[in-house]
């Protein structure tokens, strides 16, 4: 027996060249039958199975990947390597005798679901599985199969008409192999790359006691250039103007010189960042909006449709979304950063929103995201939120962390007002008489919440230890900085505070920071807003200071004295 499972998992290939010998159905319903015997998470059974026999859908799937390959090749700008890749035989869509097409159905995560909490990516494992319990049938039945990746998921889904909640794998062709291309992948046959000859093993030998690498190490960097400030403040003040009449302008520069460490500071690769997640103490009917909203907006920022989309596309700042926590399962292939912490954090009225344990991993995955814009070049990143009912997680937060009464901190958000406004006070004045716990900042910030809140602290503490400048927002992402500034007050050097919302208590938290806004527009939208349009200013900053003529180089007489 385990000789055979042996032979069947070494002569299992990824085929693409196929005889025209049609396909015995008891041959797939066999394939079919090992899928189904594949194991699923929780027992989800969420694998979906469609057959392909048509040959005009066929014909146009391959035009589907006909068009991303050359996509594909267009990539890679080594002639030889081009002309390798597109020697390779890629599909079989049309010359197979049989597609599959296998997917999973996302809708099962709607309810609750065993061993999906922590990843939902489960459920489409558990449809990998199903795949590969397929191949080894079709193997020992003499069978090939190819997995066609290589598709346009949106139009491959369209065309041919998969529900909105189910997600493929690829398209399948199956047939009887023309070849067995000498034993081995075909990949290595046709000399693209050599399969390793063993597998990578590591053991694991004691626990990892260390926290996250990101705040173990201090924020005090050795060595500061004590002239810098100096040299910086010099320049500002050579250059052919009173001295001071730029004004802000010239403490910008001159934040932005200490931050990157240098006389002529230029902002590179500008980004904002969108954190997105959910509030458990929506359901009180905090704010104006239901919290599908959430959900419905991040769609809409990947769509471009959003305030946002259009202030970064005006000032070419690239936009990343992160899913911290909403309470939607978003399709895997939308250009989400999935840093998702739950479907949203618990109602914070009665018991805790989240778990210490969660507020460290929020900061973790916050300063990944920060690292990642980090390697790519950027040095500037505005930090925006979304997330229904934020707003009252946010008053609390500061409420509690800055010692103010809570109607002081608490606004009226999307448009809570008159009675609703009361209600909403009367809530956040009940939660916060319900909490008895610690009034250390981490404790507070881990019963209150905001899975994005803490990704967005995290990101910024990330941001000032990569000696980034960081952009503060509105209301919300200020009490997100809040947040990062009780655990490390240094990170104030690095943040610029874009605008002062309309929301109540942004100008006292403001104050509480000692921090000056760049505007004042009476926006109270969140998003990023505030950062995006306080960006020509920053740009006003270093131009002035890199490019203006100094008293010396345009032979100006200074004043007297
Ligand atoms: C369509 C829409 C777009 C938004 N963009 C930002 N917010 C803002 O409003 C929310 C906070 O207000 P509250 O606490 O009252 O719910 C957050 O999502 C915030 O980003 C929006 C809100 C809505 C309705
Ligand atoms: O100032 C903000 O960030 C804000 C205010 C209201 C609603 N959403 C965000």
């Amino acid at each position: 027996m385990t000789f055979m499972l042996d032979d069947i998992l070494r002569s299992r290939r990824d085929t693409r060249h196929f005889t025209d010998e049609p396909v015995p159905d008891e041959v797939l319903e066999k394939a079919l039958r090992a899928g189904h015997m594949a194991p699923t998470v929780g027992l989800t059974d969420a694998t979906q199975y469609y057959v392909i026999k048509n040959k005009e859908v066929k014909q146009e799937i391959k035009k589907l990947f006909q068009k991303y390959n050359q996509k594909a090749s267009d990539l890679i700008e080594n002639e030889t390597q081009r002309d390798a890749y597109t020697a390779l035989k890629l599909e079989a869509i049309v010359d197979a005798p049989l597609g599959l097409v296998v997917g999973y159905d996302r809708s099962v995560l709607n309810t609750f679901t065993i061993g999906t909490i922590a990843s939902n990516d489960t459920i489409r494992f558990s449809a990998v599985c199903a795949v590969q319990n397929i191949w080894l049938s079709l193997t020992e039945q003499g069978y090939g199969m190819g997995w066609v990746s290589i598709l346009d998921h949106y139009q491959f889904k369209k065309l041919i008409a998969l529900p909105e909640e189910v997600e493929p794998l690829g398209y399948f062709c199956i047939g009887k192999p023309a070849t067995d291309y000498g034993h081995q992948p075909m990949l290595q046959q046709q000399g693209w790359k050599q399969k390793s000859a063993a597998p990578t093993v590591t053991e694991v030998k004691k626990v990892n006691r260390s926290t996250y690498p990101a705040f173990e190490q201090s924020l005090n960097k050795p060595i500061e250039n004590e002239l810098l400030e100096e040299q910086i403040q010099l320049i500002i003040d050579r250059k052919t103007k009173p001295a001071g009449a730029l004004g802000i302008l010239e403490t910008l520069a001159l934040q932005m010189g200490k931050v990157f460490k240098t006389t002529s500071p230029e902002i590179k690769h500008p980004h904002l960042v969108v954190f997105a997640a959910d509030h458990g103490i929506a359901q009180h009917g905090v704010s104006a909006y239901p919290q599908e909203v959430t959900g419905q907006m991040v769609k809409n920022f990947t769509e471009g449709g959003a305030a946002i989309n259009v202030f970064c596309k005006q000032h070419s700042i690239s936009l990343n979304i992160v899913d911290a926590g909403v309470n939607y399962d978003f399709p895997p292939n939308l250009p989400i950063i999935n840093h998702k912490m739950g479907r949203g954090t618990r109602s914070f009225l009665h018991g805790p929103a989240m778990s210490a344990d969660q507020v460290q991993t929020c900061l973790f995955k916050g300063s990944e995201v920060t690292n990642s814009l980090f390697r790519a070049g950027c040095n500037t990143i505005g930090f925006g939120e979304m997330g229904i009912s934020n707003t009252s997680t946010a008053a609390v937060l500061m409420s509690l962390l800055c010692k103010y009464p809570i109607e002081q901190c608490t606004g009226k958000g999307t448009g809570v007002a008159g009675e609703n406004l009361d209600k909403k006070l009367l809530i956040l004045n009940q939660a916060i008489q319900n909490y008895t716990g610690s009034r250390e900042p981490l404790a507070i910030m881990a019963h209150f919440g905001g899975f994005e809140i803490l990704q967005i602290a995290g990101a910024m503490l990330q941001a000032k230890q990569n000696d980034m400048l960081l952009l503060v927002d509105g209301f919300i992402s200020t009490v997100a900085f809040l947040c990062a500034y009780k655990m490390e007050p240094k990170v104030k050097s690095n943040a610029v505070f874009c605008h002062l919302s309309d929301e109540t208590g942004h100008r006292l938290l403001l104050q509480y920071l000692d921090a000056q806004p760049l505007l004042q527009l009476k926006m109270r939208l969140g998003e990023g807003t505030g950062c995006a349009i306080a960006y020509p200013l920053l740009k006003s900053a270093t131009s002035f200071l890199n490019e203006m003529a100094s008293f010396d180089s345009a032979g100006i007489s200074d004043k007297d004295q």
